[in-house]
């Protein structure tokens, strides 16, 4: 069995810096961990990078040669991964054994993770590979100044929540950004009564059914909670890493194995 974490979120929420800090982290714990590029964009790494989707493809070839422009031309990349899942990943994955932990830095366009099947195949493929998947959801600080903003953000994470069908954790990067006390108190678990009144506040009253809706389904779908990321904190990403891995089931084999070996059996055969 081996472990992964798929990174994603809007563009610039901090998404490759997570998996750089995670990688340190663990460098520092004596913990192993295998980060994967999977943005054909990407060009600086502060992490060393164990598998690179540029080895597959590289956009500037994709751009120059198909005359796509960035977000055409990264559309393509993606769906080339899709169709080397079988041939090009599954001989790279064969490199990591059992128990290995990848952590996948994704590209940042959220239609990635909306309406195209790429990251659902991507990940069903990883299921077959017999990885553990679950899906870490970064959303930027910045969307908790504004109401509007933060539920947009919460639909665009449960767009991916419902196209992925992972294990989903959501994170607030980018804590070391938010001065308002009061704003942490009122996003990090907040009240859907509280939201929906926010919300009515902002916008006009014809909107007021349709408010209603949206935070009964955020509600429903347990979304409005986050996780925030204080990167400045070595307690914050520890117990970030703590969540994830109680999702993906990563340490419980070796307390199974633990548990499975009872001496006084061995005793009495
Ligand atoms: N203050 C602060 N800035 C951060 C933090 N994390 C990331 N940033 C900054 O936010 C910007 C975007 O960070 P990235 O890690 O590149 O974000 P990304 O999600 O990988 O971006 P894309 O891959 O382009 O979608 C960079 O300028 C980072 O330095 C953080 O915790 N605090
Ligand atoms: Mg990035």
């Amino acid at each position: 069995m081996g472990y992964a974490q798929l990174v994603i979120g809007p563009a610039g929420s901090g998404k490759s810096t997570y998996c750089s800090s995670l990688f340190q982290h663990c460098e520092t714990v004596g913990r192993t961990m295998h980060v994967v590029n999977l943005d054909p964009a990407a060009e600086n790494f502060d992490y060393p990078v164990a598998l690179d989707i540029r080895e597959l493809i590289s956009l500037d070839d994709v751009m120059e040669e198909l005359g796509l422009g960035p977000n055409g031309g990264l559309m393509y990349c993606m769906e080339h991964l899709e169709d080397n899942l079988d041939d090009w990943l599954s001989e790279e994955l064969d490199n990591y054994m059992d128990d290995d932990y990848l952590i996948f830095d994704c590209p940042g366009q959220i239609e990635l993770y909306s309406h195209v099947p790429v990251f659902r195949n991507f990940v069903e493929h990883l299921k077959r590979k017999n990885f553990n998947v679950c899906a870490v959801y970064l959303l930027d600080s910045q969307f908790i100044t504004d109401v509007t903003k933060f539920i947009s953000g919460c639909m665009a994470s449960l767009s991916a929540m419902v196209q992925l069908e992972l294990p989903h954790v959501n994170i607030l990067s980018k804590m070391d950004l938010v001065t308002s006390k009061k704003d942490i108190d009122d996003y990090l678990d907040p009240e859907p009564n509280v939201l929906l009144s926010e919300l009515n506040k902002r916008m006009a009253p014809q909107y007021q059914k349709l408010n209603k809706a949206l935070i009964e389904l955020i509600d429903e779908y347990s979304m409005v909670s986050f996780i925030p990321l204080d990167l400045r904190k070595v307690s914050s990403i520890t117990y970030i890493l703590a969540q994830i891995d109680n999702c993906i089931q990563y340490g419980e084999d070796a307390d199974v194995k633990v548990k499975d070996f009872d001496p006084d059996e061995v005793d009495d055969d």
